[in-house]
């Protein structure tokens, strides 16, 4: 288990976290999501002994994770993080940064390993390629193999495919998941990709102001949202009062409604005014105000003029669900 007691930390005089306590269990897939510049990056690098501590401690299973005040070289072996800048050796070959960590008293397991890694980041016919001739996403691509290589008890990632076209992202996501499993790796990620949490990781973490905010099942805190800060992680959302959606019911509380749950009518609901609708692809996001002034995001099957009037419902399923499982906003 990693264990992260009481941690508190800041750059200069700003702290960025504050009292953090969380378990990780082994084998345990983990992601940490939250606004940009909430500390996603700085906590993983705590947690990879990069950074000393102004109050807490970090263990993995009993021994303790120290910064850089206690180990000459930053970091522990047993971990491995991949930083938003690769750390990769630019003048050798992408099968050379790959294996670089792996015993040479071993070359048939060399091989076998590094062309297994070149198969899973779909980079075979690049393995002679020296990494300085890659693109941004390519040297992403070998960054993970390189780490993945190491075979690390714990994988820190941070924004591990955010130079990957959407073409190769949804394949290597699954390939690269499926490995850790497979080894047992316990994996942070850090992400701003709600696509990286929900099919891949066992628990969510959301971090801001300091502090853990929620943490559980990625589903339930998808599905039950406990503000529109963690539900706008997820995608676009709105905070709707419930005699807005339901005229009949006398209360002023706000639920949460994602932009996709709204169903367009042409002739009853909450009348709309459209101010604009964007082609997504399989349906149009759309924006518009309701007579209260609140503006609200939907998703449409087709596209809106603006000024257009149209009619929003969300299913009395969906307000009992939030009614029951999120607090009054
Ligand atoms: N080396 C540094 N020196 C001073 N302040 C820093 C340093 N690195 C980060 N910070 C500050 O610490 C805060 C947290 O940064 P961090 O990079 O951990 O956030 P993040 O959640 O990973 O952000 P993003 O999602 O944009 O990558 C930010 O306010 C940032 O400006």
């Amino acid at each position: 288990m990693l264990r992260i007691e009481n941690v508190s930390f800041g750059y200069n005089a700003d702290t960025v976290l504050e009292n953090i306590d969380l378990r990780i269990q082994r084998r345990e897939h983990v992601a940490l999501i939250g606004e940009s510049g909430c500390g996603k990056s700085t906590l993983l690098k705590i947690i990879y002994g990069l950074m000393d501590l102004e109050q807490g401690q970090i263990f993995w299973e009993d021994e303790p994770v120290l910064g850089p005040a206690y180990n000459l070289v930053p970091g522990v072996p047993f971990m491995k993080y991949l930083s938003q800048d690769f750390d990769l050796m630019p003048f050798t070959t992408v099968s050379e940064n790959i294996s670089q960590y792996l015993s040479v008293f071993y070359p048939k397991e060399l091989k076998e390993r590094t062309q297994e890694l070149l198969e899973m980041i779909e980079l075979t016919d690049f393995a002679d390629t020296k990494v300085k001739n890659l693109s941004g996403g390519q040297q992403q691509r070998v960054a993970l193999a390189r780490v993945l290589a190491q075979k690390p008890e714990i994988l820190l990632l941070d924004e591990p495919f955010s130079h990957i076209d959407n073409f190769l992202k949804n394949g290597l996501r699954r390939n690269i998941f499926k490995y850790l499993k497979e080894n047992g790796i316990t994996c942070i990620v850090a992400t701003h990709d709600y696509q990286d949490v929900l099919p891949f990781t066992d628990r969510v973490i959301v971090l801001k102001d300091k502090n853990v905010l929620a943490r559980g099942n990625p589903m339930e805190i998808y599905n039950n949202p406990q503000s529109l800060y963690i539900a706008s992680l997820f995608g676009e959302a709105n905070s709707i009062s419930i005699d807005i959606l339901k005229s009949y019911a006398n209360t002023k509380r706000k639920i949460i409604v994602y932009a996709h749950e709204f169903r367009v009518s042409e002739n009853s609901g909450i009348p709309v005014n459209v101010k604009k609708s964007y082609p997504m692809g399989a349906y149009y996001l759309a924006m518009g105000d309701t007579d209260e002034g609140e503006t609200l995001f939907f998703h449409a099957p087709k596209e809106l003029q603006s000024g257009k009037k149209i009619f929003l419902n969300v299913s009395l399923e969906t307000i009992n669900q939030r009614l029951q499982h999120t607090p009054s906003l």
